[in-house]
Protein backbone atom coordinates (compact mmCIF):
# COMPACT_ATOMS: atom_id res chain seq x y z
CA UNK A 1 0.00 0.00 0.00
CA UNK A 2 1.23 3.52 -0.72
CA UNK A 3 2.58 5.97 2.00
CA UNK A 4 -0.42 8.00 3.51
CA UNK A 5 -0.31 11.85 4.25
CA UNK A 6 -0.46 11.30 7.71
CA UNK A 7 -0.45 15.17 8.76
CA UNK A 8 -4.47 15.81 8.29
CA UNK A 9 -5.02 13.16 11.11
CA UNK A 10 -1.94 14.98 13.62
CA UNK A 11 -3.47 18.38 15.61
CA UNK A 12 -1.77 20.72 15.47
CA UNK A 13 -2.87 22.87 18.53
CA UNK A 14 -2.53 22.03 21.90
CA UNK A 15 -4.48 19.03 23.76
CA UNK A 16 -4.48 20.79 26.77
CA UNK A 17 -5.31 24.12 26.26
CA UNK A 18 -6.09 24.63 22.66
CA UNK A 19 -3.96 27.41 21.79
CA UNK A 20 -0.78 27.06 18.64
CA UNK A 21 1.29 23.99 19.55
CA UNK A 22 4.83 24.17 18.27
CA UNK A 23 5.72 20.94 19.86
CA UNK A 24 5.16 16.74 19.54
CA UNK A 25 5.34 14.19 21.72
CA UNK A 26 8.44 12.26 20.56
CA UNK A 27 6.94 8.41 20.92
CA UNK A 28 3.74 8.94 19.14
CA UNK A 29 4.61 12.24 17.18
CA UNK A 30 0.55 12.52 17.41
CA UNK A 31 -0.08 14.91 20.14
CA UNK A 32 1.04 18.05 20.13
CA UNK A 33 1.55 20.86 23.09
CA UNK A 34 2.22 24.75 23.40
CA UNK A 35 4.69 24.24 25.83
CA UNK A 36 7.07 21.61 27.99
CA UNK A 37 4.16 22.09 31.11
CA UNK A 38 1.63 20.85 29.51
CA UNK A 39 3.05 18.26 28.13
CA UNK A 40 4.01 16.87 31.07
CA UNK A 41 1.09 17.85 33.41
CA UNK A 42 -0.91 15.46 30.57
CA UNK A 43 1.45 12.54 30.27
CA UNK A 44 -0.38 10.18 32.54
CA UNK A 45 -3.74 10.45 30.69
CA UNK A 46 -1.95 10.13 26.96
CA UNK A 47 0.43 7.48 28.17
CA UNK A 48 -2.43 4.93 27.74
CA UNK A 49 -3.22 5.65 24.25
CA UNK A 50 0.39 7.21 23.26
CA UNK A 51 1.49 4.66 20.09
CA UNK A 52 3.47 5.63 17.39
CA UNK A 53 0.28 5.05 14.56
CA UNK A 54 -2.84 6.56 13.99
CA UNK A 55 -5.78 5.65 12.10
CA UNK A 56 -7.09 6.30 8.84
CA UNK A 57 -10.00 4.73 6.95
CA UNK A 58 -10.73 4.39 3.54
CA UNK A 59 -13.42 2.99 0.77
CA UNK A 60 -11.68 0.02 0.10
CA UNK A 61 -9.79 -1.42 3.64
CA UNK A 62 -12.79 0.81 6.02
CA UNK A 63 -10.17 1.39 9.12
CA UNK A 64 -6.28 0.53 9.10
CA UNK A 65 -3.26 2.02 10.62
CA UNK A 66 -0.20 4.26 9.80
CA UNK A 67 3.12 4.85 11.10
CA UNK A 68 2.79 8.29 12.89
CA UNK A 69 6.91 8.16 12.98
CA UNK A 70 9.91 6.65 11.35
CA UNK A 71 10.11 2.84 12.91
CA UNK A 72 12.75 0.38 13.60
CA UNK A 73 12.80 -3.18 12.80
CA UNK A 74 12.01 -4.92 15.86
CA UNK A 75 10.37 -1.96 18.22
CA UNK A 76 7.04 -2.41 19.97
CA UNK A 77 3.70 -1.10 18.02
CA UNK A 78 1.00 -2.20 19.63
CA UNK A 79 0.21 -4.37 22.83
CA UNK A 80 -3.71 -5.25 23.31
CA UNK A 81 -5.55 -6.73 25.78
CA UNK A 82 -8.04 -8.94 24.41
CA UNK A 83 -11.88 -8.41 24.80
CA UNK A 84 -13.03 -11.70 24.28
CA UNK A 85 -11.03 -14.96 25.08
CA UNK A 86 -12.61 -18.01 23.49
CA UNK A 87 -12.45 -21.44 22.08
CA UNK A 88 -11.95 -22.02 18.08
CA UNK A 89 -15.33 -22.85 17.04
CA UNK A 90 -14.03 -25.43 14.70
CA UNK A 91 -12.82 -27.68 17.25
CA UNK A 92 -12.33 -31.02 19.47
CA UNK A 93 -13.79 -31.13 22.62
CA UNK A 94 -11.09 -29.35 24.83
CA UNK A 95 -11.39 -27.84 28.79
CA UNK A 96 -14.02 -24.86 28.30
CA UNK A 97 -11.43 -23.15 30.60
CA UNK A 98 -7.95 -23.38 29.47
CA UNK A 99 -8.20 -25.52 26.17
CA UNK A 100 -6.51 -28.75 27.40
CA UNK A 101 -7.52 -31.83 25.62
CA UNK A 102 -10.34 -33.54 27.68
CA UNK A 103 -11.27 -37.05 27.86
CA UNK A 104 -14.71 -36.59 30.06
CA UNK A 105 -13.14 -37.58 33.43
CA UNK A 106 -14.57 -33.38 34.62
CA UNK A 107 -17.02 -31.47 33.94
CA UNK A 108 -18.34 -28.02 35.55
CA UNK A 109 -20.46 -28.92 38.10
CA UNK A 110 -23.29 -26.28 37.20
CA UNK A 111 -23.60 -27.01 33.79
CA UNK A 112 -21.99 -29.93 32.43
CA UNK A 113 -19.27 -28.76 29.81
CA UNK A 114 -16.01 -30.69 30.06
CA UNK A 115 -12.83 -29.26 32.11
CA UNK A 116 -9.48 -31.05 32.00
CA UNK A 117 -9.33 -30.65 36.41
CA UNK A 118 -11.53 -29.49 38.92
CA UNK A 119 -9.73 -26.26 39.18
CA UNK A 120 -10.88 -25.37 36.19
CA UNK A 121 -14.26 -24.81 37.57
CA UNK A 122 -12.88 -21.38 38.57
CA UNK A 123 -11.72 -19.63 35.31
CA UNK A 124 -14.03 -16.85 34.90
CA UNK A 125 -13.62 -17.01 31.42
CA UNK A 126 -16.05 -19.75 31.71
CA UNK A 127 -18.73 -18.00 32.77
CA UNK A 128 -20.34 -17.00 30.02
CA UNK A 129 -21.43 -20.60 28.52
CA UNK A 130 -21.91 -21.72 31.73
CA UNK A 131 -25.18 -18.92 32.78
CA UNK A 132 -26.37 -19.71 29.24
CA UNK A 133 -26.59 -23.13 29.49
CA UNK A 134 -28.11 -23.42 32.99
CA UNK A 135 -31.18 -23.09 31.47
CA UNK A 136 -31.31 -26.45 30.13
CA UNK A 137 -32.11 -27.67 33.69
CA UNK A 138 -30.11 -30.53 33.12
CA UNK A 139 -26.16 -30.92 32.44
CA UNK A 140 -24.88 -30.66 29.15
CA UNK A 141 -23.44 -34.47 27.47
CA UNK A 142 -21.02 -34.56 25.55
CA UNK A 143 -20.61 -37.90 24.65
CA UNK A 144 -18.40 -37.81 21.34
CA UNK A 145 -14.35 -37.34 22.01
CA UNK A 146 -11.40 -37.48 19.74
CA UNK A 147 -13.27 -35.57 17.10
CA UNK A 148 -14.54 -32.50 15.79
CA UNK A 149 -17.31 -31.19 17.99
CA UNK A 150 -20.34 -28.97 16.67
CA UNK A 151 -21.72 -27.72 20.19
CA UNK A 152 -18.70 -26.29 20.57
CA UNK A 153 -19.11 -23.95 17.91
CA UNK A 154 -21.35 -21.70 20.62
CA UNK A 155 -18.47 -21.23 23.13
CA UNK A 156 -17.04 -17.83 22.00
CA UNK A 157 -20.51 -16.69 20.67
CA UNK A 158 -21.80 -16.83 23.96
CA UNK A 159 -18.96 -15.03 25.38
CA UNK A 160 -19.31 -12.18 22.76
CA UNK A 161 -23.27 -11.83 23.30
CA UNK A 162 -22.64 -12.07 27.34
CA UNK A 163 -20.86 -8.74 26.98
CA UNK A 164 -24.34 -6.88 25.81
CA UNK A 165 -25.39 -6.50 29.21
CA UNK A 166 -22.58 -7.38 31.38
CA UNK A 167 -19.57 -5.19 29.95
CA UNK A 168 -21.57 -2.80 27.93
CA UNK A 169 -18.00 -0.67 26.95
CA UNK A 170 -16.60 -4.02 25.35
CA UNK A 171 -19.72 -4.19 23.73
CA UNK A 172 -19.60 -1.15 22.22
CA UNK A 173 -16.20 -1.51 20.83
CA UNK A 174 -16.80 -5.38 19.69
CA UNK A 175 -19.79 -3.44 17.51
CA UNK A 176 -17.26 -1.10 15.96
CA UNK A 177 -15.25 -4.14 14.33
CA UNK A 178 -15.83 -5.22 10.77
CA UNK A 179 -18.41 -8.20 10.12
CA UNK A 180 -19.35 -8.39 6.27
CA UNK A 181 -22.59 -9.59 7.26
CA UNK A 182 -23.49 -8.89 3.47
CA UNK A 183 -20.92 -10.83 2.48
CA UNK A 184 -21.45 -13.36 5.03
CA UNK A 185 -25.25 -14.02 4.01
CA UNK A 186 -24.62 -14.21 0.29
CA UNK A 187 -21.85 -16.86 1.16
CA UNK A 188 -24.38 -18.79 2.98
CA UNK A 189 -22.29 -18.67 5.96
CA UNK A 190 -25.03 -17.08 7.98
CA UNK A 191 -27.00 -20.83 7.92
CA UNK A 192 -24.13 -22.01 9.30
CA UNK A 193 -25.06 -19.91 12.34
CA UNK A 194 -28.21 -20.69 12.66
CA UNK A 195 -28.03 -24.07 12.50
CA UNK A 196 -24.70 -24.43 14.34
CA UNK A 197 -24.89 -21.41 16.89
CA UNK A 198 -28.62 -20.09 17.27
CA UNK A 199 -30.88 -23.36 17.16
CA UNK A 200 -28.26 -25.23 19.38
CA UNK A 201 -28.51 -22.29 21.84
CA UNK A 202 -32.12 -21.82 21.55
CA UNK A 203 -33.05 -25.75 21.19
CA UNK A 204 -30.43 -27.30 23.25
CA UNK A 205 -29.05 -25.22 26.04
CA UNK A 206 -32.55 -23.44 26.18
CA UNK A 207 -31.65 -20.33 26.11
CA UNK A 208 -33.12 -17.28 24.99
CA UNK A 209 -32.19 -13.89 25.94
CA UNK A 210 -30.26 -12.63 22.65
CA UNK A 211 -31.38 -11.48 19.21
CA UNK A 212 -30.26 -13.66 16.12
CA UNK A 213 -28.97 -10.44 14.47
CA UNK A 214 -26.57 -10.40 17.15
CA UNK A 215 -25.78 -13.57 17.20
CA UNK A 216 -25.06 -13.08 12.88
CA UNK A 217 -22.95 -9.92 14.17
CA UNK A 218 -20.45 -12.22 16.32
CA UNK A 219 -19.97 -14.67 14.36
CA UNK A 220 -18.88 -12.46 11.47
CA UNK A 221 -16.57 -9.93 13.87
CA UNK A 222 -15.31 -13.71 15.08
CA UNK A 223 -14.22 -14.81 11.69
CA UNK A 224 -12.89 -11.90 9.92
CA UNK A 225 -11.30 -10.52 13.73
CA UNK A 226 -10.32 -13.48 15.49
CA UNK A 227 -6.60 -13.82 16.09
CA UNK A 228 -5.89 -17.44 16.68
CA UNK A 229 -3.59 -18.06 19.78
CA UNK A 230 -1.23 -20.79 18.98
CA UNK A 231 -0.58 -21.91 23.30
CA UNK A 232 -3.28 -22.54 24.68
CA UNK A 233 -5.51 -22.80 21.58
CA UNK A 234 -7.69 -19.30 22.25
CA UNK A 235 -9.70 -17.23 19.62
CA UNK A 236 -9.04 -13.52 20.92
CA UNK A 237 -10.80 -9.99 19.71
CA UNK A 238 -8.39 -6.80 20.30
CA UNK A 239 -9.70 -3.60 19.69
CA UNK A 240 -6.72 -1.88 18.20
CA UNK A 241 -4.78 -4.84 16.79
CA UNK A 242 -8.17 -5.69 14.90
CA UNK A 243 -7.57 -2.71 12.85
CA UNK A 244 -4.17 -4.15 10.96
CA UNK A 245 -5.00 -4.12 7.52
CA UNK A 246 -3.84 -7.33 5.14
CA UNK A 247 -0.59 -7.76 3.54
CA UNK A 248 1.12 -11.14 1.69
CA UNK A 249 4.17 -9.38 2.79
CA UNK A 250 3.84 -8.32 5.88
CA UNK A 251 6.15 -5.71 7.74
CA UNK A 252 5.01 -6.77 11.40
CA UNK A 253 5.43 -9.78 13.25
CA UNK A 254 3.14 -10.68 16.32
CA UNK A 255 3.28 -12.71 18.83
CA UNK A 256 1.25 -13.40 22.20
CA UNK A 257 2.12 -12.33 26.05
CA UNK A 258 0.90 -14.89 29.31
CA UNK A 259 -2.07 -12.81 29.40
CA UNK A 260 -2.99 -13.37 25.89
CA UNK A 261 -2.29 -10.12 25.04
CA UNK A 262 -0.96 -9.37 21.30
CA UNK A 263 2.15 -7.54 20.62
CA UNK A 264 2.75 -6.32 17.30
CA UNK A 265 6.30 -5.14 16.53
CA UNK A 266 8.14 -3.69 13.19
CA UNK A 267 9.24 -6.80 11.64
CA UNK A 268 11.21 -4.01 9.20
CA UNK A 269 11.82 -0.43 9.01
CA UNK A 270 8.82 1.40 8.50
CA UNK A 271 8.34 4.52 7.32
CA UNK A 272 6.15 7.50 8.61
CA UNK A 273 3.35 7.10 6.16
CA UNK A 274 3.18 3.64 5.53
CA UNK A 275 0.30 1.31 6.08
CA UNK A 276 1.07 -1.00 9.51
CA UNK A 277 0.05 -4.65 7.79
CA UNK A 278 0.13 -8.24 9.09
CA UNK A 279 -0.61 -11.67 7.20
CA UNK A 280 -4.04 -13.06 7.82
CA UNK A 281 -3.09 -16.36 5.81
CA UNK A 282 -0.30 -18.14 6.28
CA UNK A 283 2.81 -16.25 3.81
CA UNK A 284 4.10 -19.44 3.09
CA UNK A 285 0.93 -21.04 0.75
CA UNK A 286 0.60 -20.01 -2.32
CA UNK A 287 -1.06 -17.33 -4.27
CA UNK A 288 -4.41 -19.45 -5.29
CA UNK A 289 -4.46 -20.84 -1.35
CA UNK A 290 -3.84 -17.75 0.04
CA UNK A 291 -6.54 -15.67 -2.39
CA UNK A 292 -8.98 -18.53 -1.43
CA UNK A 293 -8.21 -18.32 2.57
CA UNK A 294 -8.76 -14.36 2.30
CA UNK A 295 -12.19 -14.67 0.21
CA UNK A 296 -13.90 -17.31 1.91
CA UNK A 297 -13.42 -15.78 5.30
CA UNK A 298 -12.01 -11.93 5.23
CA UNK A 299 -14.42 -11.40 1.85
CA UNK A 300 -11.73 -9.37 0.18
CA UNK A 301 -9.58 -10.09 -2.77
CA UNK A 302 -6.06 -9.08 -1.40
CA UNK A 303 -4.04 -7.08 -4.53
CA UNK A 304 -1.13 -6.65 -2.58
CA UNK A 305 2.34 -6.24 -4.93
CA UNK A 306 3.03 -9.93 -4.13
CA UNK A 307 -0.64 -11.81 -5.18
CA UNK A 308 -0.32 -9.01 -8.50
CA UNK A 309 2.96 -10.59 -9.43
CA UNK A 310 2.52 -14.05 -10.83
CA UNK A 311 6.19 -15.05 -10.64
CA UNK A 312 5.36 -14.10 -6.51
CA UNK A 313 8.11 -11.85 -6.66
CA UNK A 314 10.69 -13.80 -8.91
CA UNK A 315 10.36 -17.02 -6.89
CA UNK A 316 7.96 -18.88 -8.72
CA UNK A 317 5.98 -19.78 -5.63
CA UNK A 318 3.35 -21.62 -7.61
CA UNK A 319 5.31 -21.90 -11.05
CA UNK A 320 4.95 -25.44 -12.48
CA UNK A 321 7.53 -27.37 -15.03
CA UNK A 322 6.80 -27.23 -19.20
CA UNK A 323 7.24 -30.65 -19.98
CA UNK A 324 7.94 -29.86 -23.61
CA UNK A 325 10.37 -27.56 -23.19
CA UNK A 326 11.26 -27.57 -19.27
CA UNK A 327 10.87 -23.34 -18.49
CA UNK A 328 8.83 -22.48 -16.06
CA UNK A 329 5.20 -22.01 -16.23
CA UNK A 330 3.36 -18.80 -14.10
CA UNK A 331 -0.25 -19.64 -13.09
CA UNK A 332 -3.07 -17.61 -15.23
CA UNK A 333 -4.71 -14.60 -13.55
CA UNK A 334 -7.66 -16.16 -13.56
CA UNK A 335 -7.12 -19.24 -11.33
CA UNK A 336 -9.75 -21.97 -13.78
CA UNK A 337 -8.07 -20.56 -16.73
CA UNK A 338 -5.85 -22.98 -19.32
CA UNK A 339 -1.45 -22.25 -18.38
CA UNK A 340 0.14 -21.24 -20.89
CA UNK A 341 4.16 -21.72 -21.86
CA UNK A 342 5.34 -18.18 -23.27
CA UNK A 343 8.94 -20.03 -24.30
CA UNK A 344 7.62 -22.70 -26.49
CA UNK A 345 3.61 -21.24 -26.40
CA UNK A 346 2.27 -24.96 -24.90
CA UNK A 347 -0.82 -24.73 -23.46
CA UNK A 348 -1.88 -26.65 -20.49
CA UNK A 349 -5.26 -27.76 -19.59
CA UNK A 350 -6.26 -25.88 -16.21
CA UNK A 351 -7.87 -29.78 -15.36
CA UNK A 352 -3.91 -31.62 -15.73
CA UNK A 353 -2.63 -28.66 -13.30
CA UNK A 354 -5.24 -29.57 -11.15
CA UNK A 355 -4.75 -33.20 -10.96
CA UNK A 356 -1.49 -32.64 -10.73
CA UNK A 357 -1.16 -30.12 -7.58
CA UNK A 358 -4.32 -33.07 -6.06
CA UNK A 359 -2.42 -36.26 -7.03
CA UNK A 360 1.20 -34.42 -4.81
CA UNK A 361 -0.67 -32.69 -2.36
CA UNK A 362 -2.09 -36.09 -1.05
CA UNK A 363 1.46 -37.04 -0.94
CA UNK A 364 2.38 -34.31 0.93
CA UNK A 365 0.05 -34.40 3.58
CA UNK A 366 0.57 -37.84 3.81
CA UNK A 367 4.93 -38.03 4.60
CA UNK A 368 4.34 -37.01 8.32
CA UNK A 369 7.10 -36.61 9.17
CA UNK A 370 8.88 -39.20 7.39
CA UNK A 371 12.74 -37.56 6.20
CA UNK A 372 13.43 -40.78 3.69
CA UNK A 373 10.18 -40.52 2.16
CA UNK A 374 10.24 -36.49 1.82
CA UNK A 375 13.53 -36.51 0.65
CA UNK A 376 11.75 -38.74 -2.22
CA UNK A 377 9.17 -36.06 -2.49
CA UNK A 378 11.85 -33.43 -3.28
CA UNK A 379 13.15 -35.90 -6.30
CA UNK A 380 10.56 -36.87 -7.46
CA UNK A 381 8.77 -33.33 -8.09
CA UNK A 382 12.22 -31.95 -9.40
CA UNK A 383 10.69 -32.36 -12.90
CA UNK A 384 7.09 -31.03 -12.20
CA UNK A 385 7.31 -28.10 -9.83
CA UNK A 386 9.69 -25.00 -10.11
CA UNK A 387 12.42 -25.25 -7.11
CA UNK A 388 10.88 -22.92 -4.77
CA UNK A 389 7.41 -24.05 -5.60
CA UNK A 390 5.72 -23.98 -2.56
CA UNK A 391 5.00 -27.60 -1.95
CA UNK A 392 8.55 -28.15 -2.25
CA UNK A 393 9.02 -24.99 0.00
CA UNK A 394 7.05 -26.66 2.53
CA UNK A 395 8.56 -30.47 2.46
CA UNK A 396 11.87 -28.30 2.58
CA UNK A 397 10.82 -26.52 5.68
CA UNK A 398 9.97 -29.38 7.85
CA UNK A 399 13.41 -31.49 6.82
CA UNK A 400 15.51 -28.77 7.46
CA UNK A 401 13.70 -28.61 10.93
CA UNK A 402 13.40 -32.92 10.98
CA UNK A 403 16.80 -33.32 10.60
CA UNK A 404 18.62 -34.24 13.57
CA UNK A 405 16.07 -34.12 15.70
CA UNK A 406 15.32 -37.85 15.44
CA UNK A 407 17.99 -38.89 16.95
CA UNK A 408 19.29 -38.74 20.68
CA UNK A 409 22.55 -37.12 19.78
CA UNK A 410 20.85 -34.43 17.54
CA UNK A 411 23.38 -32.87 15.31
CA UNK A 412 25.95 -34.91 16.67
CA UNK A 413 24.92 -38.20 15.74
CA UNK A 414 24.14 -37.06 11.89
CA UNK A 415 26.22 -37.92 9.16
CA UNK A 416 28.77 -35.73 7.35
CA UNK A 417 25.86 -35.49 4.29
CA UNK A 418 23.08 -35.33 6.08
CA UNK A 419 24.15 -32.19 7.59
CA UNK A 420 25.42 -31.08 4.48
CA UNK A 421 21.70 -31.25 3.26
CA UNK A 422 20.34 -29.97 6.70
CA UNK A 423 22.35 -26.39 5.75
CA UNK A 424 21.67 -26.64 2.00
CA UNK A 425 17.65 -26.45 2.35
CA UNK A 426 17.91 -24.11 5.47
CA UNK A 427 19.40 -21.53 3.08
CA UNK A 428 17.35 -22.18 0.30
CA UNK A 429 14.26 -21.97 2.63
CA UNK A 430 15.80 -18.89 4.11
CA UNK A 431 15.64 -17.31 0.73
CA UNK A 432 12.19 -17.70 0.09
CA UNK A 433 11.61 -16.40 3.91
CA UNK A 434 13.42 -13.41 3.13
CA UNK A 435 11.24 -12.44 0.46
CA UNK A 436 8.26 -13.60 1.68
CA UNK A 437 8.57 -12.83 5.82
CA UNK A 438 11.43 -10.48 5.76
CA UNK A 439 13.25 -9.02 8.49
CA UNK A 440 12.65 -9.90 12.46
CA UNK A 441 10.26 -13.24 11.98
CA UNK A 442 9.59 -16.08 13.66
CA UNK A 443 10.18 -18.29 10.31
CA UNK A 444 13.54 -16.45 9.88
CA UNK A 445 14.59 -16.41 13.34
CA UNK A 446 13.93 -20.36 13.67
CA UNK A 447 15.39 -20.88 9.94
CA UNK A 448 18.80 -18.90 11.47
CA UNK A 449 18.92 -20.91 14.15
CA UNK A 450 18.96 -24.18 11.94
CA UNK A 451 21.90 -22.75 9.95
CA UNK A 452 23.77 -21.16 12.93
CA UNK A 453 23.46 -24.97 14.77
CA UNK A 454 24.53 -26.48 11.91
CA UNK A 455 27.05 -24.39 10.78
CA UNK A 456 28.72 -24.89 14.46
CA UNK A 457 28.79 -28.42 14.48
CA UNK A 458 30.49 -28.52 11.05
CA UNK A 459 33.03 -26.35 12.53
CA UNK A 460 33.20 -29.06 15.20
CA UNK A 461 33.85 -31.79 13.17
CA UNK A 462 36.69 -30.35 11.37
CA UNK A 463 40.63 -31.04 12.46
CA UNK A 464 42.36 -29.36 15.27
CA UNK A 465 44.67 -27.65 12.99
CA UNK A 466 42.01 -26.04 10.58
CA UNK A 467 38.92 -25.43 13.25
CA UNK A 468 42.06 -23.67 15.37
CA UNK A 469 43.11 -21.79 11.97
CA UNK A 470 42.20 -18.81 10.46
CA UNK A 471 40.74 -20.82 7.55
CA UNK A 472 37.35 -21.61 10.16
CA UNK A 473 36.57 -17.74 10.82
CA UNK A 474 34.04 -17.25 7.92
CA UNK A 475 32.37 -20.53 8.92
CA UNK A 476 32.56 -19.38 12.04
CA UNK A 477 31.61 -15.93 12.00
CA UNK A 478 28.51 -16.95 9.60
CA UNK A 479 27.31 -19.24 12.38
CA UNK A 480 27.95 -16.39 15.21
CA UNK A 481 25.82 -13.85 13.19
CA UNK A 482 22.60 -16.81 12.48
CA UNK A 483 22.63 -17.48 16.02
CA UNK A 484 22.88 -13.58 16.60
CA UNK A 485 19.72 -12.69 14.76
CA UNK A 486 18.10 -15.82 15.92
CA UNK A 487 18.41 -14.76 19.69
CA UNK A 488 17.32 -11.24 19.14
CA UNK A 489 13.63 -12.44 16.84
CA UNK A 490 12.98 -15.29 19.26
CA UNK A 491 13.74 -14.08 22.58
CA UNK A 492 11.15 -11.52 22.63
CA UNK A 493 8.95 -14.51 22.08
CA UNK A 494 7.32 -15.41 25.60
CA UNK A 495 8.47 -18.20 28.07
CA UNK A 496 5.07 -20.37 27.09
CA UNK A 497 6.02 -20.83 23.49
CA UNK A 498 8.67 -23.17 22.20
CA UNK A 499 10.83 -20.26 20.38
CA UNK A 500 11.53 -19.19 23.95
CA UNK A 501 13.60 -22.23 24.67
CA UNK A 502 15.18 -22.10 20.96
CA UNK A 503 16.65 -18.59 21.93
CA UNK A 504 18.00 -19.47 25.00
CA UNK A 505 19.98 -22.60 23.08
CA UNK A 506 20.75 -19.73 20.53
CA UNK A 507 22.40 -17.55 23.19
CA UNK A 508 24.40 -20.70 24.45
CA UNK A 509 26.24 -21.80 21.55
CA UNK A 510 26.76 -18.43 20.39
CA UNK A 511 29.00 -18.07 23.65
CA UNK A 512 30.78 -21.16 22.31
CA UNK A 513 31.23 -20.31 18.66
CA UNK A 514 32.47 -16.67 19.97
CA UNK A 515 35.11 -17.99 22.39
CA UNK A 516 35.85 -20.40 18.76
CA UNK A 517 36.71 -17.02 16.92
CA UNK A 518 38.78 -15.90 19.46
CA UNK A 519 40.75 -18.80 19.09
CA UNK A 520 41.04 -19.00 15.88
CA UNK A 521 42.02 -15.26 15.61
CA UNK A 522 45.07 -14.48 14.99
CA UNK A 523 46.29 -17.98 14.06
CA UNK A 524 48.30 -18.63 10.89
CA UNK A 525 46.41 -20.14 8.12
C1 LIG B 1 -9.62 -7.35 10.58
S1 LIG B 1 -10.50 -6.26 9.61
C2 LIG B 1 -9.42 -4.91 9.48
C3 LIG B 1 -10.07 -3.65 9.97
C4 LIG B 1 -11.20 -3.16 9.11
N1 LIG B 1 -10.66 -2.54 7.91
C5 LIG B 1 -12.07 -2.18 9.87
O1 LIG B 1 -12.48 -1.17 9.31
O2 LIG B 1 -12.39 -2.47 11.02
C6 LIG B 1 -10.38 -7.07 8.08
C7 LIG B 1 -11.12 -6.40 6.96
O3 LIG B 1 -10.43 -5.23 6.51
C8 LIG B 1 -10.44 -5.16 5.08
N2 LIG B 1 -9.06 -5.35 4.60
C9 LIG B 1 -7.97 -5.60 5.34
N3 LIG B 1 -6.87 -5.69 4.57
C10 LIG B 1 -7.27 -5.48 3.31
C11 LIG B 1 -6.59 -5.47 2.05
N4 LIG B 1 -5.28 -5.66 1.94
N5 LIG B 1 -7.33 -5.22 0.93
C12 LIG B 1 -8.66 -5.01 1.01
N6 LIG B 1 -9.37 -5.03 2.17
C13 LIG B 1 -8.68 -5.27 3.32
C14 LIG B 1 -11.33 -6.29 4.61
O4 LIG B 1 -12.64 -5.82 4.53
C15 LIG B 1 -11.19 -7.29 5.75
O5 LIG B 1 -12.26 -8.18 5.84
Amino acid sequence: MPSSNIMDEQQTTCIVCGSAANQRCSRCHVTSYCNREHQKSHWKQHKTDCRPYVVQENLILGKYLVASRDLAAGELLLKDVPIVLGLRQITMPVCVSCSASVNGSHCCSECGWPLCSPECQRVILHKPECQASKCRGSKVVISKFFQINEMYECITPLRCLWLKQNEPKKWDQLMTMESHLDARQKSKATELDKTNVIDFVRGYLKYQDFVDEDVYKVCGILEVNGFEIPAPNFVGLYANACRLEHSCVPNTSRSFDEQMNVVIRAAVPIKKGDHITISYTDQMWGTSSRQLHLNTTKYFTCECDRCLDPTELGTHYSSIVCQNCSALITPPKIRTDNWFCTSCNKTVPAEYVTKLLKTWGEILANLRGNIADSEDFLKSTETDFSENHHYRTDVKLALVQLIGKQNENQLAGLTDDQLKTKLHLGKEVLEVADCFSPGCTRLRGLLQFEIGMTLWEQHRRQPKTIRTSKAAAPMLKESEICLTEAHQVLSVEFSMQDEHQVAQQAAEVKLLVAKAITKCKGKKK
